[in-house]
């Protein structure tokens, strides 16, 4: 068995089972019949379900792959950096670190990451991964490293080889990859939508530059495909479980490993859940946990979904085992299934645009001009939605009682997310903040770096239920960077990806507690002494 599932506590009724078997779901999502979702998702659906050909179709990128592979580590170019967001970088990033392989990922505007992963550029060949080819971070990512590349004394020829990219045909990356003379160019099956693309070029080019085994891989998830047109296969089974939590009101999908081997498979999972199921006001909350006893493992509307072998510590509870290939396979075919479930279209994201059109508003207008509600020690604080009414900033527990409030205005059934603008190598210690606020209200906590979480998270925060309060940490700039030929520069971008999500939130009078670190490692110590 490729995937395995097992149910531990969860009610599965006939309400849910009875009509995908009935319906012959498994066969029709087999055979792409685009009209499962409803008439609304239709249009949408006939053209995003090419991801169930990829266990084949994506062979012939094997041998390509181990061939580029060679020709460029033969000329020294053994490091390799990918630029990309959300569906363009997050699984070639569980692929390469369960591979143990080295991958840099670099799907961030922060001026410092971006500056850092700059290094070593004699060895260094860049992957730039974007389906719409028109991904803001990414195009600015690739801009600094042809200066990069320019300023160390490459010509013009010399810095197309050190490119490779992956997009839809007809981008406008398709366009600037031959104007830039790119050394390959991707170009991938364009009815497969983003968090879809996992065993497609997206996932694959970079993971086998870097020097995974992707033939492996695509093997293990055909294993899976063989048996997805059954009506009681394993990822229906995990579909089901999930549209079953869903209806009992565990809303929540607490996702943890439980020794599978695989590193970071929830991030990649997050992205998939929240996208495809977060909009018309509903949705599943992934929840990404460190352990499988973290805080926000169990609760009255949370589903732990524990990935490998190891037995979950709580119940309701689902146990996901095998290997990497299946499990993208399988949680692909279980997030359609869960969609028609919920009764929403798993193929769109109808409200990713609202803080992408806010930021590019911020970046011709200008940034805000803010004051502070009050500077306490490193953290300056600011709030919106009512969040600092009636808060006591004067004092040196200000920052606390600001958390307090905002934890204190998540209704029942409700999450806290964390938005951290931050550099996710040197910052990383921001990320212990979800534990600690997890304890504190008991409640769903989530963590996110931006801007990644945008193309991730940012979708069910929008397009979900609306019972989310934020909270969103900028930092002091050491350095700034230009972004090569435009008029602003990554800490100018990453402030207006904030400012414009933070509006975004705003406008559905969402609590939003802003701290901005003046010194980011003190701000961070300060905030975690205080809440642990
Ligand atoms: O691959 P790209 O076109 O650059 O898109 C990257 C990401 O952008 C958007 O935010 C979408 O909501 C994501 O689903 C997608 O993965």
């Amino acid at each position: 068995m490729s995937l395995g599932i097992t149910v531990r506590g969860l009610d599965i009724p006939d309400s849910v089972r009875a009509p995908l078997t009935e319906d012959d779901v498994a066969a029709r999502l087999v055979g792409k019949d685009a009209t499962l979702w409803g008439p609304d998702a239709e249009s949408e659906s006939a053209i995003r379900l090419g991801w169930l050909d990829l266990p084949a179709s994506s062979r012939e990128l094997v041998s390509q792959l181990a061939d580029l592979r060679a020709e460029l580590t033969g000329e020294g170019l053994d490091r390799v950096v990918l630029c990309g967001m959300g569906g363009s970088s997050l699984a070639p990033e569980v692929i390469c670190r369960t591979a143990g392989v080295p991958l840099v990922v670099l799907d961030t505007t922060d001026p410092g990451q971006v500056a850092a992963a700059m290094a070593d550029l004699d060895r260094t060949v860049v992957v730039v991964s974007s389906k719409s080819g028109g991904t803001v971070e990414t195009d600015s990512q690739r801009r600094a490293f042809v200066q990069a590349f320019a300023d160390a004394g490459l010509d013009e020829k010399e810095i197309g080889r050190r490119f490779v990219v992956v997009t839809d045909p007809g981008s406008p990356l398709s366009e600037t990859a031959a104007a830039m003379g790119a050394r390959a160019v991707f170009l991938a099956d364009p009815n497969v939508g983003g968090r879809y693309s996992a065993l497609s070029a997206f996932g694959l080019v970079p993971s086998a530059l870097a020097g995974a085994d992707v033939g492996t891989l695509l093997d293990e998830a055909e294993e899976l495909a063989g048996t997805l047109a059954q009506p009681d296969n394993s990822a229906l089974e995990l579909g089901v479980a999930m549209g079953a939590a869903f209806r009992a009101g565990r809303d929540k999908l607490a996702l943890a490993d439980g020794g599978s081997g695989i590193v970071g498979f929830g991030d990649w999972a997050e992205q998939l859940i929240a996208e495809s199921t977060g909009k018309q006001g509903r949705g599943i909350l992934p929840v990404v946990l460190e352990s499988v006893d973290a805080p926000g493992a169990s609760g009255s509307d949370v589903l732990l979904a524990v990935v490998g072998p190891d037995a979950p510590a709580t119940e309701p509870a689902i146990g996901v085992t095998g290997p990497l290939g299946a499990q993208f396979l399988g949680w692909e075919y279980a997030t359609a299934v869960a969609g028609r479930v919920l009764g929403i279209n798993p193929f769109d994201q109808p409200n990713v645009t609202e803080s992408k059109e806010n930021t590019q508003r911020i970046l011709s207008e200008g940034l805000p001009d803010e004051r502070p509600a009050a500077t306490i020690g490193a953290i300056e604080v600011y709030g919106s939605g009512g969040v600092l009414d009636g808060v006591d900033l004067s004092s040196h527990d200000g920052v606390v009682l600001a958390v307090d409030a905002l934890l204190a205005s998540i209704p029942p059934r409700g999450y806290l997310a964390v938005m951290a603008y931050l550099d996710r190598e040197k910052d990383a210690t921001a990320e212990n903040l979800r534990a600690a606020l997890a304890r504190r209200a008991e409640k769903a906590v989530t963590f996110g770096w931006g801007p990644r979480f945008l193309h991730s998270t940012g979708q069910y925060h929008k397009g979900g239920p609306q019972v989310g309060a934020y909270l969103q940490l900028t930092g002091a700039i050491a350095q700034d960077l230009p972004v090569p030929d435009q008029a602003y520069s990554f800490a100018t971008l990453q402030a207006a990806q904030a400012g414009g999500d933070r509006k975004a939130l705003a406008d559905r009078d969402r609590p939003v507690l802003h701290l901005h670190l003046t010194d980011r490692a003190a701000g961070l110590g300060q905030l975690l002494s205080a809440l642990t």
